[in-house]
């Protein structure tokens, strides 16, 4: 059975009325979930900084839904446009049809309209199928000073298109071009520009102020009609531009798609391309003058840089120092300290386990001892606090059974981080498993005044669960160099290793404690081969 979109919108809509379906269709939909979604209708940049690419990705990147009509295919790159193909009117037709038709767009994004003919298709389709918001992003000129829609659209734009836009959002080149070529030089300049697109008839109108000169803050200014306001963001000092303004349209028009009213979507779209830019202004792509920059705030991750995350490895589980602060505080220690001498000792992973750490102590020590641990290559995981190890970019997080569910842990840290879940039965081990965990922990195998109140289960109680689980294990609880033999001589394959706090933390010297400790786990299980 089809859908029928029930929420046919009027190209003048009602932000309060946005996702608003009747009654029988939310029927029909009950157990579907529907996905806010902008149609963007632009040329593609073979760059893939600006255009229908730009669109996509800060559409991805906003949580929305972008589907694509292609007005003309150009030869682009950092250094300018080198050729310009533009699709049929026909077929820009035809695929405004296909999507229409069918999708249902909740907004309408649009970029370069390199024709007349495009211009006019584009307006008959939009009262064929009427949507809920129509953006204008009156693209002309690319930064590189390409012509990409000639001045010949200019008329049908203004007696065609903006009429019937939601929102219009020109550069100052824009601005200027649609006024007849006046000078646009100051915030001032800007306001009347904004107030005379309004006469031509777009509902608002955003005039950008990235290429404002002499202004410290990047200013874009709106009038609605009635009012002006400005939007102020810090200038990013970056060559990394390429984009900003197809990038800043879809994103209002993926936050209108969500039912924002004008101003909130704005406001949050330039927050965005402040934090894309500020993130992605030092990346390198291209030799030209003007980068492309990272909507999806991830290329940084994947620098080569040469100390970054590896894969978890179960082999990492083999000496796992956990950091306790009354340890630290006990012997005078710095977390960074102590995590410095269990590295020279020759831990293979780390645990930051500071109940009682102020927040923001907590983030300064974990990004120095991250830095400490990515140079040695040994993985470092932050016990609980899922919002500190995505501050510092830990390598992964230790939930209990008590803490956030580790199939939520996954879904805040993403499908690559370390995923370690406390476990004491074979249910436990289950559950961690196929909540998309990559180890667990096991125990508390002896009696240990580390926690309070904690069950002792024992070495049959480890090797049951080992027995059970699909994934590798480290025990846990008591486990020292007296009784370290003990737990490896188990000899389960699951078993990968011991996860030590008093051991190392509560002694004169952690790295000659970890080397011994090293010793007694090796020989354990060289002898066990
Ligand atoms: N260096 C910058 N730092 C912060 N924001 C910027 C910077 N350059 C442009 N912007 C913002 O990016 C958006 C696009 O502006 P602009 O560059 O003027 O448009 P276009 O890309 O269409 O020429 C605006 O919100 C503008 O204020
Ligand atoms: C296909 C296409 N669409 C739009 C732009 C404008 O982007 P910018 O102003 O950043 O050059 C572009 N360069 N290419």
């Amino acid at each position: 059975m089809g859908f029928h979109c029930s929420h046919v919108f009027s190209a003048h809509h009602n932000p309060k009325n946005f996702l608003s379906l009747s009654p029988v269709a939310a029927m029909q939909r009950e157990d579907k979930v529907r996905v806010p979604h902008v149609l963007t209708v632009a040329g593609s940049d073979s760059g893939a900084g600006a255009g229908i690419q730009a669109d996509l990705k800060a559409c991805a990147s906003r949580g929305v839904y972008c589907s694509t009509v292609i007005t003309a295919v150009t030869a682009q790159n950092t250094a300018g446009v080198q050729g310009v193909n533009i699709v049929a009117d026909e077929f820009v037709a035809e695929q405004l049809n296909s999507v229409l038709s069918d999708m249902r767009p909740d907004v309408v994004k649009t970029g370069m309209l390199p024709s007349i003919g495009i211009v006019k298709v584009l307006c008959q389709s939009l009262k064929e199928f009427p949507v809920g918001a129509l953006i204008v992003d009156p693209v002309m000129v690319s930064t590189s000073g390409d012509v990409l829609a000639g001045p010949s659209v200019l008329d049908t734009f203004r007696q065609d298109l903006l009429p019937m836009a939601d929102i219009v959002t020109p550069n100052l080149k824009e601005a200027s071009a649609l006024l007849g070529g006046v000078s646009l030089e100051t915030v001032a300049d800007m306001r009347s520009a904004a107030k005379s697109i309004h006469d031509i008839g777009p509902r608002n109108v955003l005039v950008k102020g990235g290429d404002l000169p002499d202004s410290l803050d990047a200013i874009d200014v709106l009038f609605d009609g009635k009012d002006f306001f400005e939007f102020r963001s810090s200038r990013i000092k970056t060559p990394n531009t390429h984009g900003t303004g197809c990038s800043l349209a879809s994103s209002i028009a993926a936050e209108l798609a969500k039912g924002s009213p004008m101003i909130s979507a704005i406001k949050v779209a330039k927050r965005y391309i402040e934090s894309a830019l500020s993130y992605s202004k030092d990346i390198i792509i291209g030799n030209g003058c003007q980068g492309p920059f990272d909507h999806l705030l991830k290329l940084k991750n994947n620098e080569p840089r040469l100390h970054r995350q590896r894969p978890f490895d179960p082999t990492d589980l083999f000496l796992y120092a956990v950091t306790d602060s009354r340890m630290n505080l006990k012997w005078g220690r710095s977390i960074t300290d102590g995590v410095k001498a269990a590295i020279e000792g020759g831990v293979t992973m780390i645990q930051l386990r500071e109940k009682e750490a102020d927040t923001r102590d907590f983030l300064e020590a974990a990004k120095a001892c991250l830095e400490i641990c990515r140079f040695h290559g040994v993985p470092l995981l932050i016990n609980d606090r899922i919002d500190v190890a995505l501050a510092c970019d830990a390598d992964g997080v230790h939930v209990g059974q008590c803490d956030m569910p580790a199939s939520v842990v996954r879904t805040l840290l993403g499908p690559e981080k370390i995923i370690g879940v406390s476990c004491k039965t074979p249910e436990h081990a289950q559950q961690a498993y196929l909540d998309g965990a990559d180890y667990i922990g096991c125990g508390g195998v002896f009696p240990t005044n580390t926690k309070e109140n904690n069950l002792t289960i024992g070495l049959d109680g480890l090797k049951t669960v080992c027995l059970a689980s699909k994934l590798p294990v480290v025990a846990i609880g008591g486990i020292g160099i007296s009784n370290a033999h003990s737990v490896m001589d188990l000899s389960v394959p699951n078993l990968k290793g011991v996860a030590v706090v008093s051991a190392l933390f509560d002694r004169e010297s952690i790295s000659t404690e970890t080397q011994k400790l090293h010793r007694v786990l090796t020989e354990s299980t060289t002898s066990i081969r």
